[in-house]
This record gives structure tokens, C-alpha cells and sequence, in this order.
């Protein structure tokens, strides 16, 4: 596989770029005119450049609106279009990105349309240079890549093809199988975008919203399918115009388009039964080993867990980490981090191979977490997340790493519980990316995403899981304002209510929930006076659809994290997301 980048998918200037897709790893890149004017090097440089740093410049988008205009215009756009190839030559650059015309052609000609592509590429071919026309979803006349090929047949010169965009194709609800139809050779370039679903016009859907490949619900693995059936074999190219990946750190995106395309080739060969491009398998965790708490003074979050009812499991051996344990429940509370308040800093996942999830998350160019280990310890090795969550993997059922730690009593509390799910959130810069993260380095599967109203605004909500439920990950998008939400921790238990009561006893304080609460709860589920005076009395939150029934509390936030203590009958399987803008706004004081 070639890689390939467009530097519009990127921040900075245009050897800023070029540096960063270099250190990502990318072969090639494609070059939108706008960056190459807008930058003092002249081609010269820019060639040099990438040069050196091992890029090809793949393709060049030097002109638009050039066809299916009158004649007199013609005669100006391949004025332009020598002016252009010029650039070309001094850049290095053979092929040349054509956009069919959005604004000034006026004839829906075919035959008006391949004649002047003809001459365009005639003349193009005096300078070696190849030209890819490609179907703007918004193209005047031409917005079906089947369109484009009909012309680029009828024109019928060799060094005219197509360029294939995934988003013009998908976004548009076209049929991709027919690419197998057309000839591999003449697809002269493949550009991949990803974009989620969403109800708008296409062009601004387009220049703002699109995904890095597996970010978004386009099925680009069986649309790069059709197209290496057809023949392609030139390189593999994101263009991905989108607000957020334009205003970040080129060097990080960079690094995280290459992982989706590293992602999007295994998926492609796995649906496609050939070996190249492959991964190790993709292994979707077990269940959760434990959930680690980091910080430098940890004893407020020492004592919410035993007022909870957790039992101490003992201290570690050689490091200022403590365990505490309810059934299946694990958590370690990590006071090696000098300075720094309580955190949500790790997750623990537990696989059939952990050596084999380590290895795929480093072909896939995940960071690997550092971990102090001592000598005689088990070595935990995982990943870091975008935000910095590190994920450790364990193929031997936690029981090695536990046996480090001693002093405790295991099951004298009796609190029986499991880590139901766990909420990691994210930065609005890194939302797409952890979700690529999630799926494709941990071997979660992203349900639709939701949205929650908070005080400030709709929080974007995504789930990851696995489809047993045994792995949960809530991921909310914190808005710019809240860039630090707390992070929380779900333990299940099997009966909240009792769990509420005996925390209490032990003086444990909750978020206190409103009273209008229980009143609107009243009015929605007419569960009678008895249940609602309970809930009400132990400030418990509780939610109901057709598969059962959910009741939570959350604990107050201790530093940047807290715990909510959750019950699901029968089938519920949702987070209460109903109740929610009450937590929020309680949270927020
Ligand atoms: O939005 C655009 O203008 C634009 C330009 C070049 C492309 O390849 C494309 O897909 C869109
Ligand atoms: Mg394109």
C-alpha cells in the first residue's frame, strides 16, 4: 500500500505540512494550489523538499471550472491551464486533478464536454503531464463518477482517467460495485474520506464534516474493495476537508490519518480475503481487569470507596499504589503522580493475547504507555488513548499483578459488583480520533453516537463496546469551555438501592438531586408513592424502556473523577441518558 495525504486535510503552512506527513509516515502527498501560492518557497523548493523528506508529490489541483463552457472561455482556461502546467513541470508533479465544473459551465453536452477535456489533455501530454478528472458531488452537470467515465471514454486519450472520491460517490447514495466495470489502469488517482451521517447540503457537508476512514458510517472497506478489484493499484489518499483536523497540531493529525489508513487497508483485505496490508486479528477485549485512579494524595477517593463498601486488597509491594476490590470490581489507586489531582489514568482489558494486541497496536502507530515495573513484577503493556488514557492488556486473568499487592482483606465488606462501563471522555479536538482508537487499536465497536443536554449545550455522546456489554466506554465530547469534564467510573451492583443506604450509613455524601426530579419522574413512569419516597429518599436516579429498568447515584467529584454506583434490570441497555442534564447541571453546582 502507498499512502498518500492532501495538505488540505492539514493545519499550518505547506512545508509544515509536508514535515508532519513525512514524520507520520505518508509516501506521497497531493497538493491543493491555494497552499502552494500562499507559501514564500518557490516550486523549486517544494520539490526539493519533499525530496528530501521522501514524499512524492502525487497530484496537483492547480485549476477548476475549465469544461463544458463556451468558446471563448475555453480559450482563456487553456491559457490558464499552460500557465499551470508550468508549475507543474517546476514542482515536479504528472498528474494534474481535474474537478468537473461547479460554477461557469453552461452546456450539459457529453460530446462538448470530452472534446475540450481532449484538447486539455493533448496539450498536457506535450509536458508528460496526466490529468484525473474527478465528479464533484456538486458538479453543475457531471456528479456521478459513471458520468465522468462515460466522458473520459468518449474523450478516449491515454492520458486522460478518473480521479474516484469515496465522498462524492457515498455521500450521494451512488452504487459503488460498478467501479469493478471500469477499466483499473484509467483510475488514475483514489482519494478516501469517511463523513458521518447527517441531514445537509452536500458542499457544505463536504468542505466541513468529513472523517479519516472508520471515524464516520461510510463502508469504505468494501468501497476500496470494489476499487482494487477494479485494477487500482496507484497509492491510497485522504483528502478530508474538516473544521477541527484544519485547526490542530499537523503532526498528530497526520499521525492519526495514517492510522486510519492503515486501519482501512486491513479491513479491506480482511472483506477482500487477501493477505497483504493485513494485521494481526483484532481481538475485542473479555472484560475490564481493573480501572486505575492516578494522583498524588488519593485518600478522599480511599475513603468513597469504603463508604461504598469496597474491601482493601492491600498495598503494593514496592510502589505507593493501592488496590481495592468489590467482586469484580477492581480498582488501583496509583499515588506515583507527583502533583497532580485524582484522574481517571488507566484501564486494564483483559484478552486472549496480549502480546498480539501490543504488536497490532504498534503497526497501527498507537504510542505505547510507559509503566514503572519493577524487577519480579508482571509487565503490563498497553496503549496510550489520543487524551492520554493508557489501556493495559492482560491475557492471564489479572491473577499475577494482584498477588503483587498485600495487607488487605479480600470480601470483608461484601460489596459485589462489576465495572459496567466507563467514561472516558474527550477533548473536542480528539473526539473522531478516540473513536478510531477505540475501534481500531482496542476492538471496540462504536454505536451511534448520541447527543445529551447539558448548561452548556448538547454534549456529544459516543458509545464503544463490545457486543457482549462486557467492555463498556462512554466517550462525551466536553465542550471548549469544559475542557477538563470529570471522568467517571460505573460499578454495577445487583441492588443499588441497598448499596445507597449502607453508604450513607457509613456518611457517604451523594450529588444531591433535585427535587422536580422525582415529581417529573412521578408524571413519566407512575411507579406509585412507595418507590418514588425511596428514590427520592436516597437521592437515586432511575430510567425504564421496553427492556427494563436502571437505577443510579453518582458519588461527588474528587479531583477530575467520580463513581456512580448503577442496577440494570432486565435488559436495560442504555447509561439513564434521560437523567443525565439533571446530573450536569447538579454537577456543576
Ligand atoms: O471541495 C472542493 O472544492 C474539492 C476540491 C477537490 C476535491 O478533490 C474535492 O473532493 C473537493
Ligand atoms: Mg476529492
Amino acid at each position: 500500500m502507498h499512502t498518500s495525504i492532501a495538505t488540505v486535510c492539514l493545519s499550518g503552512g505547506l512545508t509544515q505540512k509536508l514535515h508532519a506527513c513525512a514524520a507520520a509516515g505518508f509516501d506521497g502527498v497531493e497538493i491543493m494550489d491555494s497552499d502552494l501560492t500562499a507559501a514564500y518557497e518557490s516550486p523549486e523548493e517544494i520539490r526539493a523538499l519533499c525530496a528530501r523528506l521522501g514524499l512524492r508529490i502525487e497530484m496537483f489541483q492547480p485549476m477548476r471550472d475549465v469544461e463544458g463552457v463556451d468558446a471563448e472561455t475555453f480559450a482563456d482556461n487553456l491559457r490558464r491551464a499552460e500557465a499551470k502546467f508550468e508549475v507543474m513541470e517546476r514542482l515536479g508533479a504528472e498528474l494534474l486533478l481535474l474537478c468537473s465544473n461547479v460554477a461557469t459551465a453552461t452546456a450539459d453536452d457529453d460530446e462538448l464536454v470530452a472534446a475540450q477535456l481532449a484538447e486539455l489533455a493533448d496539450r498536457a501530454a506535450a509536458r508528460g503531464i496526466r490529468i484525473a478528472y474527478e465528479a464533484l458531488a456538486w458538479g453543475r452537470f457531471v456528479r456521478d463518477y459513471r458520468h465522468a467515465w462515460r466522458i473520459v471514454q468518449l474523450a478516449d486519450r491515454p492520458n486522460l482517467g478518473l480521479c474516484l472520491d469515496s465522498f462524492h460517490i457515498l455521500s450521494l447514495g451512488l452504487d459503488p460495485a460498478p467501479i469493478e466495470e471500469i477499466d483499473g489502469d484509467r483510475i488514475f488517482f483514489l482519494q478516501l474520506a469517511d463523513a458521518p451521517e447527517m441531514e445537509l447540503d452536500v458542499l457544505s457537508w463536504s468542505r466541513h464534516h468529513r472523517l479519516f476512514p472508520g471515524e464516520g458510517s461510510f463502508e469504505l472497506p468494501a468501497f476500496l474493495g470494489h476499487v482494487l478489484r477494479a485494477g487500482y493499484r496507484g497509492p491510497l489518499s485522504l483528502e478530508v476537508f474538516n473544521d477541527v483536523f484544519r485547526q490542530t497540531d499537523p503532526v498528530a493529525t497526520a499521525r492519526h490519518a495514517h492510522r486510519s489508513l492503515r486501519w482501512l487497508a486491513d479491513r479491506a483485505a480482511v472483506a477482500g480475503g487477501w493477505e497483504q496490508d493485513r494485521l494481526e486479528p483484532l481481538q475485542p477485549p473479555r472484560g475490564v481487569d481493573f480501572v486505575e485512579i492516578a494522583g498524588e494524595d488519593l485518600s478522599d477517593v480511599d475513603r468513597l470507596l469504603q463508604q461504598l463498601g469496597f474491601d482493601f486488597a492491600g498495598e503494593h509491594r514496592s510502589k505507593r499504589v493501592r488496590l481495592w476490590e468489590a467482586g469484580e470490581a477492581r480498582i488501583v489507586l496509583n499515588e506515583q503522580h507527583r502533583g497532580s489531582e485524582a484522574r481517571l489514568a488507566g484501564i486494564g482489558l483483559r484478552v486472549d493475547d496480549a502480546a498480539a494486541a501490543v504488536r497490532r497496536a504498534g503497526a497501527i502507530g498507537a504510542s505505547e504507555a510507559f509503566r514503572w515495573t519493577l524487577e519480579g513484577e508482571q509487565r503490563l503493556r498497553g496503549v496510550e488513548a489520543p487524551d492520554g488514557t493508557q489501556f493495559f492488556w492482560d491475557d492471564r486473568a489479572g491473577r499475577s499483578w494482584r498477588d503483587e499487592f498485600g495487607g488487605g482483606e479480600r470480601g470483608a465488606a461484601g460489596l459485589r459488583g462489576w465495572i459496567d462501563h466507563v467514561n472516558v471522555g474527550a477533548g473536542w479536538e480528539h473526539f473522531d480520533e478516540a473513536v478510531l482508537f477505540a475501534t481500531s487499536v482496542l476492538g471496540l465497536t462504536a454505536e451511534t453516537s448520541s447527543e445529551l443536554p447539558g448548561p452548556q449545550g448538547l454534549v456529544r455522546s459516543q458509545v464503544l463496546r463490545t457486543p457482549d456489554g462486557a467492555v463498556r466506554l462512554a466517550c462525551n465530547l466536553a465542550p471548549p469551555s469544559a475542557p477538563e469534564m470529570p471522568r467517571h467510573l460505573a460499578i454495577r451492583v445487583e441492588d443499588a438501592a441497598a448499596t445507597a443506604r449502607l453508604a450513607r450509613a457509613r456518611g457517604l455524601e451523594f450529588l444531591p438531586i433535585p427535587s422536580n426530579y422525582y415529581d417529573d419522574l412521578e408524571a413519566r413512569f407512575a411507579l406509585g408513592p412507595e418507590r418514588i419516597g425511596e428514590l427520592r429518599e436516597l437521592g437515586l436516579l432511575y430510567d425504564r424502556d421496553a427492556h427494563g429498568s436502571f437505577v443510579h447515584f453518582y458519588t461527588p467529584t474528587l479531583g477530575g473523577v467520580f463513581l456512580e454506583i448503577v442496577e440494570r434490570r432486565g435488559g436495560y441497555p442504555g447509561y439513564g441518558a434521560a437523567n443525565a442534564p439533571v446530573r450536569l447541571a447538579a454537577q456543576r453546582g
